[in-house]
């Protein structure tokens, strides 16, 4: 019987990770057939950079798959069945003011965690539920495969605006982590292993870790971090490979588990401050770094007519959207991690929390396993960490300053509250082309 071929658009085709996807996707037509690639975006000059690359990709690679790139929500979200999104809503420039605003006042300055993350928060809600809507409007039975940050307070919010929507929100850090867990102890893939994990987005556990006789790997894998963190070794960029290695730190505060990374900004927050150069900050690095080279390499694709030779690559990122695609599209019920509501799988926790806990994906969306009770120490951290996600996603419906000045002095990475409406007086000028205005 013939394999269906599917139509996917990609939200934010000027994404630094377009040409690692669409790569991924050319690399997979045995697993994942497709018949059409939209590139989607609405910054034309800065997609037309990614498109035209990809269009040498696409005809070299699988020239029988159409290939079309737009600004035009119509053209862009018609005959689809998957959406993968990566929008980031004020692109670098407004990473690097989420990250160097909330260091002026020695709070931990980051992507998707803190302050930083709040006011991105606040950014990406109106535009994740734009394109959502956009999909609606044009391919009503498509799926949304998100990852455009941050994905807990996107995931709150599609769960309270968009409660019936086909929307699947997703992480890559647990793949990488896992990534590198199972090269720590020897094994080939992370797939080797079946992991029991539980959290929020960018702020979770993993519980049990088992291979596929269910020989229990996890004391291995402690062993390994409490040592060398998650460094397996290789040539990351030196703040991921201090991310990697402080993973031991995190890891000694709760024996029987092993952290996702992010949680280092939670845990040792003035240390991270003072690990940070309040002038050149991740978002910098990424600036000169990864946005350079991927333009840089489009660029030289177009120049030269070819993408032999290209070192443009899939990360974790491209292959977990991936496996996800087929898991909807074949009805494999893979496990994977999603961000989920809650509804009873953590016992002991909020209903209504988006918590990233492993899931059988299946044509029909997700169906959660129950984690049990969590313990105390994680339950305290996470109830806290929810209700700055709850609040952000509360001030946002709202416009409520008061709402987003609590979510700011609940949160961990925050001293005070005085701190607290200072960072988000702040935060309020900056934003103010993209926030709504709050009263
Ligand atoms: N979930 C995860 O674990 C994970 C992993 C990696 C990256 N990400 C996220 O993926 C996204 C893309 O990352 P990047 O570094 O490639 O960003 P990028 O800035 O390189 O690209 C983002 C693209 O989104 C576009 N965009 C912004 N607002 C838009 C809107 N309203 N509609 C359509 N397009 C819009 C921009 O014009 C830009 O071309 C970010 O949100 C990033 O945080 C998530
Ligand atoms: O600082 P950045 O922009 O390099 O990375 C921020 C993102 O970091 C995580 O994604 C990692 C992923 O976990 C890792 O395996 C590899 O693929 O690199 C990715 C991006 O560098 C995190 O999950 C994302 O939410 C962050 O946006
Ligand atoms: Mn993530």
């Amino acid at each position: 019987m013939r394999m269906k071929k599917f139509s996917v658009t990609i939200a934010g085709g000027g994404s630094t990770y377009t040409p690692g996807i669409v790569k991924l996707l050319l690399n997979n037509l045995d697993k994942f057939p497709l018949r059409q690639l939209k590139l989607y975006d609405n910054d034309k000059e800065r997609q037309d950079i990614v498109a035209d690359a990809c269009e040498i990709i696409v005809k070299e690679m699988a020239p029988e798959v159409s290939f079309t790139t737009t600004t035009d929500p119509e053209e862009g979200f018609s005959d689809i069945d998957f959406v993968m999104a990566h929008i980031r809503v004020g692109k670098y420039a407004m990473r690097e003011k989420d990250e160097k605003i909330p260091l002026k006042y020695d709070v931990i300055g980051q992507e998707t965690c803190g302050p930083g993350g709040i006011a991105y928060g606040m950014r990406s809600i109106p535009g994740v539920l734009e394109i959502l809507d956009y999909m609606e409007k044009y391919s009503p039975e498509a799926w949304m495969l998100n990852y455009s940050n941050p994905a807990a307070i996107v995931a709150e919010a599609t769960r309270k605006l968009r409660p019936n929507s086909k929307i699947l929100n997703i992480c890559d850090m647990p793949v990488g982590i896992e990534s590198r867990m199972a090269k720590a102890i020897g094994l080939k893939s992370r797939k080797e292993m079946d992991v029991r994990y539980y959290g929020l987005n960018h702020f979770g556990w993993w519980t049990d870790i088992r291979d596929k006789e269910g020989n229990d790997l996890k004391p291995r894998i402690i062993e390994y971090v409490k040592e060398h963190g998650y460094d397996v070794g290789d040539h990351h960029d030196a703040s991921w490979q201090h991310t990697f290695q402080i993973a031991k730190d995190v890891q000694a505060l709760d024996s029987e588990t092993l952290p996702n990374t992010y949680l280092k900004y939670y845990m040792y927050g003035d240390q991270e401050v003072a690990h940070t150069d309040k002038n050149y900050t991740r978002a910098n690095m990424v600036m000169e770094g990864r946005e350079k080279n991927v333009f840089s390499e489009c660029n030289r694709i177009v120049e030269a007519g070819t993408s032999e030779g290209t070192n443009l690559k899939a990360g974790d990122h491209a292959s977990y959207i991936v496996d996800l695609a087929r898991a909807i599209a074949y009805n494999t019920h893979e496990r994977m991690l999603l961000i989920v509501e809650n509804k009873g799988a953590i016992n002991n926790f909020e209903e209504t929390a988006m918590v990233e806990i492993p899931c059988l994906v299946g044509a029909n969306g997700y169906e959660p396993l129950a984690q049990g009770n969590i313990p105390r120490f994680q339950k305290g951290l996470m109830e806290q960490q929810v209700a700055v996600e709850k609040l952000v996603v509360e001030a946002y419906i709202e416009k409520s300053y008061q709402k987003l000045l609590q979510a700011l002095t609940v949160s961990k990475t925050v001293p005070n509250a005085e701190i607290a409406k200072q960072i988000l007086d702040e935060l309020i000028e900056a934003n103010k082309d993209f926030w709504p205005e709050l009263h």
